[in-house]
């Protein structure tokens, strides 16, 4: 289903201004240590530039040694040039040393934001609430934390350079202002001038910036499900319409990336050519005006830095615009993850005693099915097989017994104690029918969320879940790797497997949701009758449509039309 807050926007002032401000607290105290070194870098660039001034003078005149050089040490021309070039050279060491500590801080501060920013996001993930999650689209997630965060990560790397490239044009202007005032008022009317005449730059990169957020979570989409997509397709002898499919979302991508471009490059070009009218203006001028030959130059070298610096902020803001449209969708999504309480968390545990779902109502969205009215009783241990038509409400009947749903009527207590009062989570095991397996071995498959689990623990669990001989007959035992999602295991054994998991964590409620779906009656019953046999034995729920799957529960009950009721039978389990 879509997420119907998924529509991406760009970046707004308030977006841009949250940014700022996220980067600024990321960065705290080691921020303002690197904007320190920014501001020696700046500082030192402009030295360098007043050192020119006598330098060149020097040059073209060297009879004519004077100024504050002289009236500083004294001596004659050629010891005050080799004296300014060794103060000279001794400035641009010390700021070379001064930008390379600075671009490392700056380096740092970008990667940790950004890690900060993913580990956020993840954790607003984890801690939504379960029908919140279901409503988002998996390619938005993974889009967000994949290609948005790489997209904000160079938001953030331009915002850095335009603070840096801010700080240097500042400086230079001061210098400009102290060597020919006039001049640095033009350069600067023509620095605001060309900034108010790219302004409507601003908005299209905003707009191209939400495009590409689109473009490339519609680039995941196809990617994320590309395999199992080009199976079922090449089943079918389409697998050259499918993979023209995922080519329509990567050219969607290339569109977006070269339009931004050419709108970047289309601004540089009238930024270059208003600038090298605006030197030969200042040069002319100068002339014109008769400024004395190393004031001219130094003007000019200024001039030269300033123009590159400018075009350099422009484009900077134009990606810093772009880009953030990322940062607006990340933010979007944590208002929506943050926007209600959190789900149960595993902090306290539930007394001993009965599940009790007491006129329980759920419904999904406007018009979707759910249960309504449920009342049930569930005795710690009992074993209950839960049947009904699909559509019928089963999976929102124990999503709400595990707590992953909350009522929005009625209540569920565990013990006399309601569920959302404390951690049901850690108490519960939950087998789906495709039983999710990671790209690991057996083992930290098995023991995935329990470090201290051992050997002789996960071989007790693989015998319950029939899977001894399974892992036995793997080339490496409990080492083997399953393969992507658990690609290398049919799927019967990605459920024994995902069975084995579930009773390590020695559990008080299982819920089997078609678990045993895809193996043979022998296997499901023999697993059926251990998990029967495990002491102390779990509460267990069997979610099956197969006749002979729930004949093994000694209680049945239907739900249909989000209605739950008994269906009486006495078929104990073995
Ligand atoms: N996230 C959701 N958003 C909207 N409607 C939903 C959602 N999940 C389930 N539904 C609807 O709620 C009803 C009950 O669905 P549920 O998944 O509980 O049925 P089920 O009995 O488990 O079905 P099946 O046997 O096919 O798995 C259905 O009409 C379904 O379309």
């Amino acid at each position: 289903m879509t997420d119907p807050g998924s529509r991406t926007r760009g970046l707004s002032r308030a977006d841009a201004r949250a940014f700022i401000q996220a980067f600024a607290a990321h960065a705290g105290r080691k921020g303002i240590a690197a904007m320190a070194l920014v501001a020696a870098g700046a500082v030192l660039e402009g030295l360098g530039l007043v050192l020119l001034v006598p330098i060149i003078g020097l040059v073209l005149a060297p009879t004519q040694a004077g100024g504050w050089v002289a009236t500083l040490i004294g001596g004659d021309a050629k010891a005050h040039l080799t004296l300014l070039l060794a103060g000279f050279l001794g400035v641009m060491i010390v700021r070379a040393l001064m930008l390379r500590w600075r671009d490392i801080a700056l380096f740092e501060l970008q990667n940790r934001f950004t890690l900060g920013l993913r580990s956020n996001l993840v954790s607003a993930l984890a801690e939504a609430r379960w029908e919140r999650l279901a409503r988002l689209e998996h390619a938005r997630v993974t889009s967000l934390l994949m290609a948005d965060i790489g997209r904000i990560s160079s938001a953030s790397h331009f915002l850095v350079q335009s603070s840096v490239s801010l700080a240097m044009l500042a400086i230079q202007l001061v210098i400009a202002l102290t060597l020919a005032p006039l001049f640095a008022l033009a350069a600067l009317a023509a620095l605001v001038l060309a900034g108010v005449l790219m302004r409507r730059a601003g908005p299209n990169s905003a707009l191209r910036g939400a495009r590409m957020v689109e473009a490339n979570r519609a680039l995941m989409g196809s990617a994320s499900g590309f395999l199992g997509g080009l199976k079922a397709s090449a089943a079918q002898g389409a697998s050259q319409r499918f993979a023209g499919e995922f080519d329509v979302a990567q050219r969607g991508v290339a569109t977006e990336q070269r339009r931004f471009m050419r709108s970047q490059t289309n601004t540089r070009t009238m930024l270059s050519i208003a600038t090298a009218l605006a030197a030969a203006g200042v040069v002319a001028g100068g002339v014109f005006a008769g400024l004395t030959a190393p004031v001219l130059i130094a003007l000019i070298v200024i001039f030269a830095r300033m123009a590159p610096l400018g075009i350099q902020l422009q484009q900077g803001a134009q990606q810093l615009v772009y880009n953030g449209a990322s940062y607006a969708a990340l933010r979007a999504a944590e208002d929506e993850l943050r926007h209600d309480v959190p789900m149960l968390t595993n902090a306290e545990a539930l007394p001993p005693g009965a599940i009790e779902v007491a006129s329980v109502s759920y419904h999904h969205g406007t018009g979707g099915g759910g249960v309504a009215d449920a009342s049930l009783r569930i005795e710690p241990g009992e074993i209950i097989g839960i049947a009904g038509p699909s559509g019928g409400g089963k999976t929102t009947l124990i999503d709400l017994v595990s707590g992953l749903l909350t009522p929005q009527s009625g209540a569920i207590t565990v013990g006399g104690v309601p569920l959302s009062r404390s951690g049901w989570g850690s108490a519960v095991g939950y087998v789906p029918q495709d039983g999710f397996l990671f790209h690991d071995s057996v083992r930290r498959n098995l023991c995935w969320g329990d470090p201290g689990c051992d050997d002789a623990a996960i071989h007790r669990a693989l015998a319950v879940a029939d899977a001894t001989a399974l892992v036995a007959r793997m080339p490496h035992g409990l080492d083997t790797i399953v393969g992507e999602r658990g690609a290398l295991l049919s799927g019967g054994e990605r459920q024994r497997l995902s069975i084995a998991r579930a009773v390590l964590g020695e559990r008080r409620l299982l819920i089997l949701d078609e678990a045993t779906a895809a193996l043979d009656p022998d296997s499901e019953a023999r697993i059926l009758n251990r998990l029967a046999a495990l002491s102390p034995r779990p509460t267990i729920l069997i979610v099956a449509h197969r006749a002979e799957t729930l004949g093994r529960c000694p209680r049945v009950i239907q739900v249909a039309d989000g209605r739950v009721r008994e269906k009486p039978r006495a078929v104990p389990v073995r």
